[in-house]
């Protein structure tokens, strides 16, 4: 058994851990990277990248379809299922290999193959070849996709994410379980790709929606285009022939069963925390195992382990991991001397159509940290201009803001073009901006953001009338 004694050891090289590492390097340490599988990073391997690849293509045929609304007819669509894979995967590798390059150059020394296991605060085993003597911690081990054991057993054809992107072809059906962002980001790119989609919803979530208004009309949205069954869960899962056969109850306790030749797992991913010897680090953990750390700082209680990315589970997406991997490899480079790293407004995105987006505090959130004191306004797209304009009037934007100061707060949005808007809005919080100064700014014409305007002068008269007796939350049952 070797030892190796280092500085900081960071644990995971995907995008926390690579920022990380550069950070503690940066920050003047010995610092080594170790990491249990290939490099790459999920983002760039089965993530936001290959995700994002397939539903380009899935844009291109949807484009097609829907040119007939202008008058403009493109003739039969044909899909050539290895042709859009083919494209996904070679992109995606293209992607993968920029990251590789950058931790091939790395110095051979700082970096360890093998998964990581405290033995004690301050040692790590790695695999059954090394142990590593370290000051400081940074624990990047990201999240790993759930999947019941009971779905599990029914072998190879259930799946999740980590697999759709080494697919050669097109599959004939899938059924999606969850309503989450991977459900419906996949489901909706492989139904417009031609591929037989139904998604099962155990309840009523739609991504990340928490505003109740909202959620109606993203529902509309998604069942108008899609088989999405709300209510509706998966309760057996059989190996049949070549595929499988789903059996799912409804609300009312009907039970169906049908053929798919897949079942994507999209139920949540489980932060890496479980086998990594935590019980050997006297840290405090929270109830899923995590341990309790500072939003601020990354570290874990007084210790000098330091938590980033999907492994944290605060916020998973990727600017966040980079955010969260800077913030702890730099303080534990600082360590004991550690200070609060930027951490920005939050920002989260689905890209589906029409897509999605939340900003800044959610309608959720401002039910348990400003009741009673936050207006709404509203606009829906429906007859916005530009969307009119455009065939995508579909979807609402809600904005929050503050009583008394009208300082803007955050909002949801299902709508055209939300991914632009998203970053709009969240800078105007991120500044601090209040309404009045959100409508003193610029509006060209004729453009969604004039749906922006619409919803923020719907809001500044809701500011100027007294505060409602009832909460505004009345309506504020948790998502289900
Ligand atoms: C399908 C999909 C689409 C997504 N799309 C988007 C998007 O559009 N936009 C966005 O912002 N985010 C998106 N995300 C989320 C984003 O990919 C993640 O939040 C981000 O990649 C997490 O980075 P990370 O560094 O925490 O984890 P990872 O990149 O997963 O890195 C963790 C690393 O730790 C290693 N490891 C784990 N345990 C050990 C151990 N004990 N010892 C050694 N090594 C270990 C793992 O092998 C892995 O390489 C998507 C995710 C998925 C799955
Ligand atoms: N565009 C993006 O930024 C992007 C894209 C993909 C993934 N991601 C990240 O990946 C994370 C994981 O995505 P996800 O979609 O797997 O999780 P999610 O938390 O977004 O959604 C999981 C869904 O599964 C449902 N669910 C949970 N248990 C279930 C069960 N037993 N049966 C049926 N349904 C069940 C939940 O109600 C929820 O609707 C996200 O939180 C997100 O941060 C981001």
């Amino acid at each position: 058994m070797k030892t190796l004694r280092t500085e900081v050891a960071v644990i995971g090289a995907g995008t926390a851990g690579m920022t990380g590492y550069r950070a503690a390097k940066a920050g003047g340490k010995r610092t080594l990277l170790i990491e249990s599988n290939v490099y790459g990073t999920t983002c760039a391997r089965v993530g936001c990248m290959p995700s994002k690849l397939l539903i380009s293509a899935a844009d291109a045929a949807h484009t097609l379809h829907a040119a007939s609304g202008f008058g403009v007819h493109a003739g039969e669509v044909r899909i050539d299922g290895k042709a859009v894979m083919a494209r996904v995967r070679s992109e995606r590798d293209r992607f993968v290999g920029f990251v590789v390059e950058s931790v091939e150059g790395y110095p051979a020394e700082d970096k360890i193959h093998g998964h990581a296991r405290f033995l004690s605060p301050t040692r790590l085993q790695i695999d059954d070849h090394t142990v590593v003597e370290a000051e400081r911690f940074v624990i990047a081990t990201g999240s790993t996709p759930i999947v019941p054991d009971e779905w599990r057993a029914a072998g190879p054809r259930v799946i999740t994410s980590d697999e759709v992107f080494y697919w050669d072809d097109l599959p004939e059906s899938v059924a999606v379980a969850g309503t989450g962002v991977i459900g419906l980001e996949l489901g909706q790119a492989l139904h417009r790709l031609g591929v037989r989609v139904t998604i099962f919803g155990r309840g009523g979530s739609v991504a990340q929606i928490s505003d109740p208004d909202l959620l109606d009309v993203a529902r509309r949205a998604m069942t108008d285009e899609l088989d999405v069954r709300f209510q509706t869960k998966v309760v057996k899962v059989e190996q049949q022939g070549e595929g499988l056969l789903v059996t799912s109850e409804d609300a009312d306790g009907n039970l169906r069963s049908e053929q798919f030749a897949y079942l994507l797992s999209a139920i949540g991913r489980r932060p890496n925390v479980h086998k990594l010897g935590l019980e050997h680090t006297g840290l405090e953990r929270d109830h899923h195992g995590i341990p309790v750390y500072d939003k601020q700082t990354m570290q874990c209680g007084d210790s000098a382990i330091f938590i980033a990315g999907d492994a944290n589970d605060e916020r998973p997406q990727l600017p966040e991991a980079a955010d969260h991997g800077r913030i702890a490899g730099d303080n534990a480079a600082r360590f004991p001397d550690v200070k609060p790293g930027l951490r920005r407004t939050p920002l989260a995105i689905t890209f589906t159509e029409p897509q999605i987006v939340t900003m800044g505090a959610s309608f959720a959130e401002l039910c348990v940290t400003h009741t009673g004191c936050f207006a709404i306004g509203r606009v829906s797209f429906e007859n916005q201009g530009r969307s009119r304009v455009m065939l995508q009037n579909k979807g609402m934007l809600r904005v929050y803001a503050e009583y008394h100061s009208g300082r803007f707060l955050g909002a949801e949005m299902i709508g055209p073009r939300a991914e632009n808007i998203g970053h709009l809005l969240a800078w105007a919080v991120q500044a601090r901006l209040t309404v009045g100064e959100m409508l003193d700014m610029p509006f060209y014409h004729p453009v969604v953001e004039e749906g922006v305007r619409t919803a923020l002068r719907d809001l500044a008269v809701q500011l100027e009338k007294p505060p409602a007796h009832d909460c505004p939350c009345v309506d504020c049952t948790p998502a289900p």
